[in-house]
């Protein structure tokens, strides 16, 4: 599993490593700073090249004495904490490459951290340290344009909106190579949410031991760039608290089961006319490997599906109601929401469903009505799975909602981590919360991101019917008995993977069809 640290649970693992006596706080420094400029080489391997790439004792090519005469520039800007001391070492390890370094401080230097300090007076032996003045360093970085700028002003010890003179830096300097140390300035790294209106926007951010929870969610991905994570030697340390989606080795199935063992899913449909989102979830809760799948529709929708399905099974779900259905046990998952519909007796089925306790999937229109009636919220249960997007969370949890939506101005901000947890403790059931940073919790506080960011974008995945097909697959998954946690955060992944493997053109009905590809690439 993938660890998503908070800022306290960074700070905690590191002076843990430094109360052992394992290592001390200036050597985690030199290898944060030492590992930025590694990741800034690698990542514009033309900076690697030509005066100012260090060769050590070799001797220069011809080519390289004919073509290059200028050194490289960079601009360092230093905050007045540890941020900071990363962005000494930074500038020191620059210079020592035979590039060209200006660097600027934000704050008291006679103020800085033990360690910052004495990378501070390190760099002093080979350079300036100009204060800092926004106009200055503006025109500094237009005029003499820098191969990279380094922001080392604040990372995760930012808890406050920037000050002005540090926000007018951040929005006014040129487009180009800005490299992050650990974060962007003025980003909240507990939310990802910007603390007041200016954060720094990186081409590239290097952050240390693990990413934090700020990279991953809401506007982090935005203003981060390309993310690079650096080792700097802290080994394991933290439980997992939050961790990332990822594959679930455990979908495969053994040659001697039969279809029963692998659970069957009811999936509850509207009207006539109003079929194709149920029937989008029943391919997905087929293809995700569900032993048997029927969906159950109104009298009326009969024609309409068995003209349209095979391998699914149909049932009809009159005015009677559920119980019928139900009676059969061997159903053990459901799905209610997609084109359900919102009347009277589409709540009572919401009702007859919870009732029956099976594990249960709640999107669409059966948010609707839990967000209309307090009875049925009530009836939630351990083994449902809530699937909203932001707008029917807000019709859900207006209150969780509405703090989410007040303008984040200290941190640690509230984060859709928070508003995710909190929602789930209150439904008290598995809650996940939509987006490019999809969040899963469970009432448990158990956490899982799945994020469609950095080098897993998914951006055609913003169609209709994609909602449907995921209720479907992690209803398909709760119908193979994982439980309500780990259904809906490996439904994630595999939607989003899903959605990559088919790529641009996407449409939902190509989802489903796309499963059997991710499964052969997990080698189930
Ligand atoms: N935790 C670790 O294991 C390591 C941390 N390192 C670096 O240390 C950083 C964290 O250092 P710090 O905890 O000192 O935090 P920062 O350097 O991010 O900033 C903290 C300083 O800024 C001040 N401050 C916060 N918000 C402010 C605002 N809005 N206006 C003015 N001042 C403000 C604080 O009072 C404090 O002096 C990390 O981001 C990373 O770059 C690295 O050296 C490697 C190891
Ligand atoms: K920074």
């Amino acid at each position: 599993m993938t660890e998503l640290l908070s800022a306290a649970q960074m700070r905690a693992i590191e002076q843990a490593a430094i109360a052992s006596g394992d290592l001390t706080g200036l050597e985690l420094m030199e290898r944060a700073g030492y590992g930025v400029v590694a990741a800034l080489l690698a990542e514009w391997p033309d900076l690697a090249e030509g005066r100012g790439a260090a060769t050590g004792v070799l001797p220069r090519t011809p080519a390289f004495l004919r073509t290059e005469t200028e050194a490289r520039r960079a601009l360092v800007l230093c905050g007045p904490g540890n941020n900071g001391g990363d962005g000494f070492v930074v500038a020191r390890l620059l210079q020592e490459r035979g590039w060209e370094v200006a660097v600027f401080l934000y704050g008291d230097a006679a103020k800085l951290p033990p360690d910052a300090r004495v990378n501070y007076d390190l760099w002093r032996v080979m350079g300036e340290i100009a204060q800092w003045e926004a106009a200055a360093i503006i025109g500094q970085a237009g005029a003499k344009v820098p191969d990279v700028i380094v922001d080392a002003v604040f990372g995760t010890g930012l808890t406050r909106p920037l000050p002005p003179e540090v926000a007018a830096v951040m929005t006014g300097l040129p487009a180009g190579r800005l490299v992050a140390v650990d974060a962007p300035s003025g980003l909240c790294m507990d939310s990802g949410r910007v603390l007041g209106e200016a954060a720094a926007s990186a081409a590239l951010t290097v952050t240390f031991h693990a990413r934090k929870l700020g990279h991953v969610l809401s506007e982090g991905p935005l203003h981060c760039g390309a993310l690079r994570l650096v080792d700097i030697g802290l080994g394991r340390t933290a439980g997992e608290d939050v961790t990332l989606a990822g594959a679930n080795a455990q979908l495969g199935k053994g040659s001697g089961q039969h279809k029963f063992d692998h659970g069957h899913a009811l999936i509850l449909s509207g009207g006539q006319g109003r079929g194709g989102a149920a029937r989008l979830s029943a391919r997905a809760a087929l293809r995700v490997g569900a032993g048997l799948v029927t969906l159950g529709c109104p009298p009326d929708a009969m024609a309409e599906n068995a003209a349209r399905l095979d391998a699914i099974m149909l049932r009809q779900v009159g005015g009677e109601g559920l119980a019928q259905v139900l009676a059969d046990r061997r159903i053990n998952a459901l799905c209610i929401g997609p084109g359900f519909g919102l009347g009277a007796l589409q709540a009572r089925h919401v009702a007859e469903a919870l009732g029956s306790r099976r594990a249960l999937v709640l999107d669409a229109d059966a948010l609707t009505l839990l967000a209309r009636d307090a009875g049925l919220l009530a009836m939630l249960h351990g083994d449902c799975v809530l699937t909203p997007h932001a707008g029917e969370f807000a019709r859900l949890f207006p209150d969780i909602a509405a703090r989410l939506a007040e303008p984040a101005t200290r941190g640690p901000a509230f984060s859709r981590v928070d508003a995710a947890r909190a929602a789930a403790a209150r439904a008290g059931c598995v809650l996940l919360f939509k987006g490019a940073d999809t969040v899963i919790a469970a009432p448990s506080g158990a956490c899982r991101i799945n994020a469609a960011v950095y080098d897993r974008p998914a951006p055609w995945l913003a169609t209709a019917g994609a909602g449907d097909v995921l209720a479907g697959i992690i209803t398909g998954l709760l119908a193979r008995g994982l439980g309500a946690f780990d259904a809906a955060a490996t439904g994630a992944w595999l939607h989003v993977e899903a959605a990559r493997s088919f790529g641009p053109g996407l449409i939902a009905e190509d989802l489903p069809g796309e499963l059997p590809k991710v499964f052969r690439r997990m080698r189930l």
